[in-house]
Formats: structure tokens, sequence, C-alpha cells
């Protein structure tokens, strides 16, 4: 077999030479021939007109969703508001798209998100379409066509112009034959839902496009987010959001997990300094591209008894969902976040107390204004 023989030491000789830094040689992805939708080497596209102090140009896909219009403000404020751009293939409310760019961006039409990024001279992307865990469950294909597609287009635009790439992992790449409690950053992950897997499955393509081609790729796995200002898109964690809206709206709550149910949770503005600081972070600090990131877990009963400090009249009430119970179950307990506090200094400002009383200053304010109105 000497075509074998010799495409394999092509490779081993490729692997074997130095030149990027991370130990095994890369060749920019847009000169060598093998990527899919490879474009020609001598394409003119490429823009060279960024001198390294420069602000990157932003790109946020799927940025509607529960996270994506918090990171828009986060990095207008650091980088110019014209220098961040915000897509999704849904109509932005009116206060979003007064509030900075905005523009459509369906992540299967690879051509679509192509033209946005040569466009626009983006170089900075942070990619957060996705479905998550429980609407996943509830539409593998789209789950699998918008998860996983999505991020193969993603990586290839990414990896072709040369683009800091940052996708967010979760809890939710674990399973049940992971050790939860703690979880550690590198241990079996085995997730048994279309989700995890499709999370599982982008850290490691990011991973392989870093070592194969030098993308820069950055991926934190987030816990259960809490936010007061925009609503979760279909996760196990969302009941840890609800309980807020319903204590002040009706003073009951009905929890569909159970009482004892242990995970991972974050207030927004943790994840979003979390995420800013990472893809800020000199790439010598980075020991790792995907990273564990940790600042409480409780469970259901635990934040009532907290939010009861500042609702004392909050009835609970427990309706299981069988669905969202049995992945709380196989996700892990507590985040073991070692590697990125030491790696470039991940610290938490936010614990259950914190969170709590953040919340309820937000939402507290926010329903006097509309008694008012
Ligand atoms: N919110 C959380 O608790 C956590 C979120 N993450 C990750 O962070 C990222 C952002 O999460 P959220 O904002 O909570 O998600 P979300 O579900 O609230 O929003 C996702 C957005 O993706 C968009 N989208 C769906 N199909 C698309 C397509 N074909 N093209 C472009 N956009 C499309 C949706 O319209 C939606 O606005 C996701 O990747 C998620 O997996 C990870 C762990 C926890
Ligand atoms: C933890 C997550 O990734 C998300 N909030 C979900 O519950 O699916």
């Amino acid at each position: 077999m000497p075509i074998v023989k010799n495409v394999s030491r092509a490779v081993s000789q490729l692997l074997q030479s130095s030149g990027c830094g991370c130990g095994i040689s890369i060749v920019p992805v847009r000169c060598i021939g093998v990527s899919p939708r490879q474009v020609a080497s001598d394409a003119s596209f490429h823009s060279v007109s960024f001198s390294e102090s420069d602000h990157p140009r932003v790109l946020i896909t799927g940025g509607l969703g529960q996270l994506g219009v918090g990171l828009a403000k986060l990095l207008r404020k650091r980088f110019g508001k014209n220098n961040v751009i915000l897509s999704d293939i849904r109509k932005p409310a009116d206060n979003v798209f007064y509030s900075g760019p905005f523009i459509y961006a369906d992540i299967l039409d690879y051509k679509n998100l192509r033209e946005i990024v040569v466009n626009n001279r983006i170089t900075w992307l942070f990619h957060y379409s996705a479905l998550l865990s429980a609407v996943g469950e509830a539409n593998v294909p789209l789950a699998r066509a918008v998860n996983i597609t999505g991020l193969h287009n993603v990586l290839d635009i990414a990896a072709e112009h040369n683009l800091r790439l940052f996708v967010p992992s979760t809890i939710g790449a674990f399973g049940p034959t992971s050790p939860r409690d703690p979880t550690p950053d590198l241990c079996i992950q085995r997730p048994r839902t279309i989700y995890g897997v499709s999370k599982v499955h982008a850290e490691l393509m990011g991973e392989y496009y870093h070592y194969r081609y030098g993308l820069d790729f950055r991926c934190l796995r987030y816990p259960g987010i809490i936010s007061a200002d925009s609503q979760p898109g279909g996760g196990t964690t969302d009941y840890a959001v609800q309980i807020f809206h319903d204590a002040i709206k009706m003073g009951k709550f009905q929890c569909n997990l159970k009482p004892d149910t242990r995970l991972p949770m974050m207030y927004i503005d943790d994840c979003l300094k979390a995420t800013l600081e990472v893809m800020e972070a000199p790439a010598e600090a980075l020991s790792m591209r995907t990273y564990n990131i940790s600042a409480m877990s409780f469970t259901p009963e635990e934040l009532a008894q907290e939010v009861q400090k500042h609702v004392p009249e909050l009835q609970v009430t427990y309706d299981v969902d069988e669905v969202r119970q049995a992945i709380a179950d196989s996700w892990p307990m507590n985040f073991d976040d070692r590697n990125a506090r030491r790696d470039w200094g991940w610290k938490h400002d936010y614990d259950l107390p914190e969170l709590v009383t953040t919340m309820f200053s937000f939402l507290g304010s926010d329903s006097r204004i509309a008694q008012a109105n």
C-alpha cells in the first residue's frame, strides 16, 4: 500500500514540524487543500487591515436567546457599539434592534454566514445558536442540524477567515458515567441527550481544528445560567429562573425537578465576564481549550429557602417532569473549575444569597414599574 504509506508519512511529518506554539504544526486552514468547502489559497478577501491594537470586529450568532443580548451589551461597552453585531433568525424587539447592529444570520446557511463574516470584516465570533437540553429532546433532528451541522459551518468559516472563535459548552456535556461531585475538566463524557452529544462534539471538533489548523478556538462549559432580563430557551435548569418570576407575580411556584436535585448554576454577569476574560486571555495562558467554570451549586429546595427570605409567603410544590429529571440526574452536581482559576484567573462574584438579592432588586424594580404603568 505505497500510497497509504506516503500519505501517513506526509501527515506525520506535518504533525511533527513546529510552528504554531501549540506543539503541533499548523498550516493555516485557508492555505491547505483538505478542508471542506475550501477557498483558493490566493483568495483576496481576507482582511489584512487589522492591526493588533484595533478592537475586534465581533459577530454573535443566536444572539436573541437568554445570553446573547447581555453579551452584546458587555462587548459593546468594551469594543464600541458598531464593532459588535448581534444576529439571529428571529425578529428582534425594538430595544434590541435600536441598541446596535443587528443582522439576520441562519447558521445553517453557510454562504450567508460567510458573506456576513467577509462583508463585516469579522475577527471574533461568539457562536451562541443552539437548541438546549429539553427542547433538543423534543426535536432531535432539528437539534442535530442546528447544534452539529451549524457548528460545522461556523468552524469552517472561522478557520478559513482566521477568526477567534468562542463556542459555549455546558454541564450537559457530561453524563451518568462521569464523576458528578465534583466533575473535573477531563473525565469520561457520555451524555444521554442530543444537546450533550452535540456539545461534546463541539468541544472535540474545536480542539481538533485548533491542533490541526491553528484555529483560535476557546470554549467554556457553562453551568445553568440565571438572568433577570432574559428568558431561558428550554433547558433543564430553567426552573431556577422561573421561580423568581412566579414568586413575584403569584406567590407560588411549581417546580419540575425534585427538591434535592443539585446542579451547578451561575448568575449571568459572571458567565459573560468569564466569556470575555477567556477570549482576552493570552494564548500562552491557556493550557487547555475547553474549561469548566463554576460559581455555586444548589437544589430547588435550597433555592426556594433563599427566595423565601425575600418572599416569605412563597409556596413551592413539585410536579416532576420525567424527561428533565432524568437529564438532571445525569449531570454534574458540582463543577471543578480549578484549571480556569489557575490559567486565566477566573473568579466568580455571585454566590447564592448575592444572586437572589440581585435578581429581586432587578425584578422588584421592574415589577414596580409595571404596576405604576
Ligand atoms: N442558558 C444557559 O443556561 C446555558 C447556555 N449554554 C449555551 O450558551 C449558548 C446560548 O444559550 P442561550 O442564550 O441560553 O440559548 P437560547 O436557547 O436562549 O438561544 C439560542 C438562540 O439560537 C437561535 N437559533 C436557533 N436556530 C438557529 C439557526 N438556525 N441560526 C441562527 N440562530 C439560531 C434561536 O433563535 C435562539 O435565539 C448556547 O450555545 C447554549 O448551549 C450553555 C450552558 C448553559
Ligand atoms: C445547563 C444548560 O446547558 C442549559 N441551561 C440547559 O438546561 O439545557
